[in-house]
């Protein structure tokens, strides 16, 4: 089978989207003649457009070019403003956008393909080389794109709850039960995982790690049996779409919002101290707090949040749990943090069983 071929098979073996970026990273960056590939994803903080950098691989091509200056930092965050012609490709709806670069030693050609969804422009991968793109070339590259967008819709269809639009609680699952996917892994863990695969499940799973957070919130609304009670079913799936618009809005590109269960969401959150994740849950308490659901008028959410630390993620849900329990017990629409609730005795920790009881 011709190299491509292969690629392809691999590419759309793939059954999470990580995978399949850095599938499709790897594809793109064994073409011939090519120097380097890179996967951003797009996007905005504070009203300001920014790429994330996430993926990057070297193609064969700067084997042949001398002091070329590969390389872009891993998890950078670039305003998009550096990259006029993603910019102006995605105000015009573009599919892809080509220009020159230059890195003081070399000059070359760049090409951005877009992936979009739902309208939205989510990501983009930067494909360089030192000729110029004729036809044939650029057929070739958004060929290779096209089947990658294709397969992501697919996955990303699967990984979605149909109400909300937020991942499912099957996608959360995958992450639990698949333990090299799930944060964190202690040292010893990880290196065991890495010892079990292969390059390229050592990459998803080193940027796995990278990609997923720090803190795990489960936030529920309050009284939702009472809403739809009151108002109806139909009213009841309204709140809970217009929460997750909420939630959506709350959150970065960064940070995972599943669809729990009925009423309950998760949230994968990275923020750097406590501070900041104890602002950000708040704010989105506040913003609940604040939005004037039709019909329905006030509704109100709970929160309960966890450290990861170095737990496990099925550790961390239980947590947070135990903490949200304590809100739900003591006036609900508040943010409560499982540790600090430890620490002053308002919630005890699991019971360690010294025996195993099977029966
Ligand atoms: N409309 C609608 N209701 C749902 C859905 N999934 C679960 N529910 C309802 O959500 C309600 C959850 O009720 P409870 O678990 O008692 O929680 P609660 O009324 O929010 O009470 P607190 O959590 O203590 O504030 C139940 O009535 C479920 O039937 C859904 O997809 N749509």
């Amino acid at each position: 089978m011709a190299p491509i071929l292969q690629d392809l098979a691999r590419m759309t073996g793939q059954r999470n989207h990580l995978r399949l970026e850095i599938s499709v990273v790897t594809t793109l960056s064994r073409l011939p003649r090519v120097l380097d590939v890179t996967m951003m994803d797009l996007l905005q903080e504070k009203g300001i457009d920014y790429v994330l950098v996430k993926h990057h691989e070297s193609g064969q091509g700067d084997q042949d070019c001398p002091h070329y200056a590969a390389g872009k930092k891993l998890e950078e965050m670039l305003p998009l403003a550096q990259y006029s012609h993603v910019r102006q490709a995605i105000l015009e709806n573009r599919g892809h956008a080509v220009a020159t670069w230059q890195d003081g030693v070399h000059q070359g050609h760049c090409i951005w393909l877009i992936v979009w969804h739902q309208q939205q422009a989510m990501q983009c991968i930067e494909l360089r080389q030192l000729e110029p793109f004729d036809a044939a070339r650029i057929e070739l590259i958004t060929s290779v794109f096209q089947v990658y967008q294709n397969y992501h819709d697919l996955l990303d269809y699967s990984e979605r709850d149909s109400l909300t639009g937020l991942y499912n609680r099957k996608t959360f699952d995958d992450l639990r039960f698949k333990s090299v996917n799930a944060i964190p892994l202690s040292p010893q863990a990880r290196a065991a995982a890495q010892r079990r695969h292969s390059d390229q499940d050592q990459l998803a799973c080193e940027s796995s790690q990278r990609a997923l957070s720090d803190w795990l919130a489960i936030i529920d609304i309050d009284n939702f049996k009472q809403i739809n009670d009151q108002f109806g079913h139909l009213y009841g799936d309204e709140v809970l779409i217009l929460v997750a618009n909420l939630l959506r809005q709350n959150f970065r590109n960064t940070d995972r919002v599943f669809r729990y269960g009925g009423e309950e969401f998760v949230v994968l959150l990275r923020a750097a101290d406590q501070a900041t994740a104890v602002g950000v849950l708040e704010r989105l308490r506040l913003s609940v707090e604040g939005f004037r659901f039709p019909q329905v008028g006030l509704v109100t959410v709970s929160i309960g949040f966890s450290h990861a630390g170095n737990f496990m993620l099925a550790d961390l849900l239980d947590q947070a749990d135990r903490a949200l329990y304590y809100v739900k017990r003591n006036g609900k629409n508040q943010v409560a943090y499982y540790q600090e609730l430890l620490a002053s005795g308002k919630v005890h920790g699991p019971v360690q069983n010294s025996e195993v009881d099977l029966f």
